[in-house]
């Protein structure tokens, strides 16, 4: 069976896209492994699937290459947005809009939520900061941007070995769901940042990353709404202010389209 795919990234951070609006889809947890196996697969950092939507034009559903679900993807939310013009799109994170203007996509996200049980944190303990520790990385913000993320701010971002802590802070028990664990350093108000990404490691840009770690920048004072957030793959514009939504504005790609041969996956 023929399965017709989109290959799109944002800023390095690359999707599978599968529109799904016209014939249903239904993947379970190893063909969507095999799919993002990038050598016995297409290769992604997370499969998006579009869906009709019942509360917006378009459902996205999204699993990371473990072939877990996870309930948000900024920087594949912009794909989307690019790829079908829907204005608005239901995601398990929240309901998010979206525009393309002169080939930046901008899109809106529901206001951040940091209490223990929202992230969720397993303990009632306070989340900015977070009175936790791994090595050289302590009391980061505990974010929901949609989806579960750590903030940690260093001096020295590069001296961070992220690839070895990332996946140890990732799994704690202290995280129900597991985390996305985001590192920054802010210099003069400009924000630089890796992600290691819960269920994909670390990826070249991540746009809710983005999202939570301008968030933390911002209530802490270190940076000003609009805040450049400067990833491996390229900068996001990050601005929010707070109780108010999240604007995220940054490019989609679109790579090529591919057919798959479903029953050729592992
Ligand atoms: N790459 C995505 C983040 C995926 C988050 C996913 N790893 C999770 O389990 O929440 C982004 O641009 O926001």
């Amino acid at each position: 069976m023929k399965l017709r795919f989109h290959k799109m990234h944002g800023l390095g951070n690359d999707f599978i896209v599968i529109d799904a609006r016209r014939q249903p889809v239904d993947l379970g947890g190893a063909q969507v492994r095999a799919l993002c196996d990038r050598r016995e697969g297409v290769g992604c950092d997370q499969l998006i699937l579009i869906e009709p939507g019942e509360k917006a034009e378009v459902r996205m559903r999204i699993w990371n290459p473990d072939g877990k679900p996870a309930s948000a993807c900024g920087n594949a939310a912009r794909c989307v947005v690019s790829l079908t013009g829907a204005p608005t799109i239901e995601t398990e994170g929240g309901l998010l809009t979206g525009v393309t203007v002169d080939d930046m996509v901008s899109i809106e996200l529901p206001p951040p939520r940091f209490a223990h049980d929202q992230i969720p944190i397993a303990d009632p303990v306070d989340t900015r900061p977070l009175p936790m520790a791994w090595d050289q990385l302590s009391a980061p913000d505990a974010v929901n941007v949609g989806n579960p993320h750590l903030v940690f701010f260093v001096d020295d971002l590069d001296a961070v070995p992220l690839g070895d802590l990332g996946p140890r802070i990732e799994t704690d028990p202290a995280f129900p769901d597991r985390i996305n664990v985001n590192v920054a350093e802010v210099n003069d108000g400009k924000v630089r940042l890796r992600t290691w990404e819960r269920g994909a490691g670390l990826t070249r840009a991540c746009g809710t990353g983005a999202c939570a770690t301008a968030v933390a920048a911002i209530g802490r004072k270190l940076a000003i709404s609009p805040v450049e957030v400067e990833m491996d793959g390229g900068t996001l514009e990050i601005s929010w202010a707070p109780g108010q939504n999240i604007l995220m504005r940054g490019p989609a790609t679109h790579v090529f389209t591919g057919d798959i041969d479903m029953d050729a996956l592992a």
